[in-house]
Order: C-alpha cells, then structure tokens, then sequence
C-alpha cells in the first residue's frame, strides 16, 4: 500500500482523486491538506463517505513529503514552490501535479500564457500521448518519477487531433477546436459567472481569439506526434452541465486522402488502447459521466478538403484525476487500469 499526501483536497479535482483512491487497493490517503478550510472531509466532499472522517489541515510541504506519493490539486502558479519544497525534502517522494504548473516544456509558452515563475517540466500524464521518437509515452511513464497531469480541454483536444497528425494527414495548419465544456472545469471557489442564474439557459464563449492557456499545451502535443502546429485556434464554451467535455475538432487536410486512409490513422493510434476508444458515431459527454473514457470519431468532410473529429471526456476523470491515476499506477509499476472504471453513468 501507498500512502498519499493531497494538498488542494477540498477542491473538484483532488475530491475526484480521493472519490478513485476509495475503489483503488494500492493507494491510501493519508493526509489531507486545502488553504484556509479546515474540519472534517464531510464538510467539504460530503458524497465521499469512506473519508468521511477524514481531517483537512494546513498545506504543509514537511508533512506531505512523508508521504510515498503527493497529489497537489491546487490552483496553478501555486504548486511549483510547494513541489520543490517537497522535493529538497524527500526526494524519494512521488508528486502528481494536477495543476499546469509542470507541462510546459518550454519556458516561454509558461511565461506568455501563466504568471509566476517557471519550475520545468514533468513527464505528461497521458500514456496515450502518441510520440514520433524514442520510446513510446507509456514506457517513459513507467520511469517518472514525478508527473504532470494535463489539462481537460487540451486532452480532448489532444485525443481528437493526434492521430492525424501522427499520420502526416496535416501540415498542422489551420487546426480548429471548439468546445462545449462543464462548470466544474473552472474549479469550486465561487465567481459571478459560475452561478446558477448565469449558468442556467444560457452557453457562453470565453478564452476567445487565442487566448486560452491550453493552446501551447496541445502545440506542445501535437509537436510530440511529429506535427509542426502553425497555428491552432482553441474556443471553449461553457454550457450548463456540472462536468464533461467535447471538443470538435476541423483539421484542414495536407492532400488529398480517402476516408480509409482516415479511419486507418485513428485505428492505428487507438485500437490497442482501453481508456481511449473510437466511435462509429460523434459522442457525447453523457457517454463518459464518472469513468476514464476518452471517446473519439472522425470523419472526412464531405467535400474532401478536412478531417472533423470529436472527443468526449469527463473533465473530473480522464481530464484530470483519472489521467492522473492512470499514469501514477504505470510509474509504481501497477496495472495501468487499477481502480479505474471505464463505463459511463447513464442515463
Ligand atoms: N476542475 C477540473 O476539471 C480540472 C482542474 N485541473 C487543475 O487542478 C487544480 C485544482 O483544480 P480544482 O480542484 O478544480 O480547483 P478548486 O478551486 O475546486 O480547488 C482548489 C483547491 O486548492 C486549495 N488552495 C487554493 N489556494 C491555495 C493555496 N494558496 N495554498 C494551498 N491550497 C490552496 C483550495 O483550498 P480551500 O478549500 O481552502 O480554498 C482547494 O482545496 C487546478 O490547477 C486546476 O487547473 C486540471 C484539469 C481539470
Ligand atoms: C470551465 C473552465 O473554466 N474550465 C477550465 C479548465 C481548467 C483545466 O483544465 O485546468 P488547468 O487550469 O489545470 O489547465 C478552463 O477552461 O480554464
């Protein structure tokens, strides 16, 4: 058995993490940590009745570096200091950062897009992640120590467009991603634009115009599965569900190709995957409410010229604390799947 450490665990993301750790046989939670909210877990995720009894305390790196592994589920821009703490304190103790804090590769990306300082990057908590070089994504997984969890809205975005790229179906120009997206995406501190009254009846744009913080994020990706990216337009709307993501994906083509040479760049890169899985018809995100399930379909256009691709994920799950799962079992050298479920919620 494991013994976790989770500091942001009164958030969506950590109480999704802790809602998986109570069907997982390998990982304990062992200390929960949040910022000024302090008592019992019940006063905070009370659906989570197995921890229900469960203290939150003070973030504390000391203590949490006692742990085997540390889950920080805190607002990005907050992590790296309390990860390096950890680190100079316990090298030996693993740290799965749900924040954007240790994506980015390039120190550039972090600084146009994030405030604060720049703490490098970990290893991406997407074994899916088809790579053109080296040792496939999964194996470099298996030797991480540390990993940095993705973004929702760039892991459906990254799923629906990699296979054609990977494929040399793209120049990698032109990509377009639009996405309807859940209010839990935006975390649970309270904020005008998130309550019910707003939410309710109505779909509402934001990040427009190339402004969204996952843009370098899926680049980033994409450059991984041997596109060059040149441009990459990402427009999310939020629309009233509590979770879930689809994103639609138009990938102008670099030639002409058939609609098997389509359907063979998506089988390629996912037949042999159990978390990401093609579709014969565009999903939905009441698909994938509460499993790890990323669902993907894509088609060519009718008049030949681009590829539309969809993928549907819950955001709490393979968006977040399930990649973050699934990742951590391959780098304690578990069954990738444990404690994972794979099947949606319906209806
Ligand atoms: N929600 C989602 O779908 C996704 C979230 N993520 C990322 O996961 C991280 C957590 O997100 P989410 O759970 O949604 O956010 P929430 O706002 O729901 O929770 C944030 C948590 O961080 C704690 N916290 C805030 N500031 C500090 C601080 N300065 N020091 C210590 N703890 C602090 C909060 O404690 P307190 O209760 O005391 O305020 C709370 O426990 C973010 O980086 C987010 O971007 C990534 C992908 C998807
Ligand atoms: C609805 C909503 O606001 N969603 C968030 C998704 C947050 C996310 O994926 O987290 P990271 O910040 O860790 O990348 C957004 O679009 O910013």
């Amino acid at each position: 058995m494991f013994s976790v450490g989770i500091a942001g665990a009164t958030g969506y993301a950590a109480g999704e993490l802790l809602s998986i750790l109570a069907g997982h046989p390998e990982l304990e939670p062992a200390l929960l940590c949040a910022g000024t909210s302090r008592g019992k877990l019940r006063d905070f995720h009370p659906h989570l009745r197995t921890y229900a009894d469960l203290e939150v305390e003070e973030t504390n790196a000391r203590r949490l570096a006692r742990n085997d592994v540390v889950v920080l589920g805190l607002p990005h821009a907050h992590a790296g200091k309390i990860a390096a703490d950890i680190e100079a304190e316990n090298p030996r103790c693993r740290i799965v950062d749900l924040s954007a804090d240790h994506r980015l590769e390039n120190e550039a990306d972090w600084h146009a897009f994030y405030p604060g300082d720049y703490y490098g990057s970990w290893t991406y908590g997407v074994p899916e992640l088809l790579r053109r070089d080296g040792p496939s994504h999964r194996e470099r997984l298996k030797q991480a120590k540390n990993i940095a969890a993705p973004g929702c809205n760039a892991s459906a975005v990254i799923f629906a467009t990699q296979p054609a790229v990977a494929a040399g179906l793209t120049d990698g120009t032109g990509i377009t991603a639009t996405l309807a997206v859940g209010y839990s995406g935006a975390g649970k501190t309270p904020k005008p634009n998130l309550i019910f009254s707003e939410a309710i009846e109505s779909a509402a744009p934001y990040k427009v115009g190339g402004t969204h913080r996952h843009i370098p994020e899926i680049a980033q990706a994409l450059r991984t599965a041997g596109g060059v990216t040149r441009s990459l337009s990402m427009t999310p709307i939020l629309v009233p569900m509590s979770r879930g993501i689809v994103a639609v994906v138009t990938i102008p083509l670099r030639d002409a190709v058939s609609a098997d040479d389509v359907e063979n760049a998506y089988r390629n890169a996912y037949e042999n995957e159990k978390f990401v899985q093609l579709c014969d018809a565009p999903p939905s995100t009441g698909l994938v409410r509460g499993s790890n399930a990323a669902l993907v379909y894509a088609t060519l256009n009718r008049d030949g010229e681009a590829i539309t691709a969809v993928c549907a994920i819950d955001n709490l799950m393979k968006g977040t604390a399930g990649a973050a799962i699934q990742s951590l079992n391959l780098a304690l050298g578990l069954d990738e799947s444990t404690g994972l479920k794979q099947n949606g919620m319906a209806p």
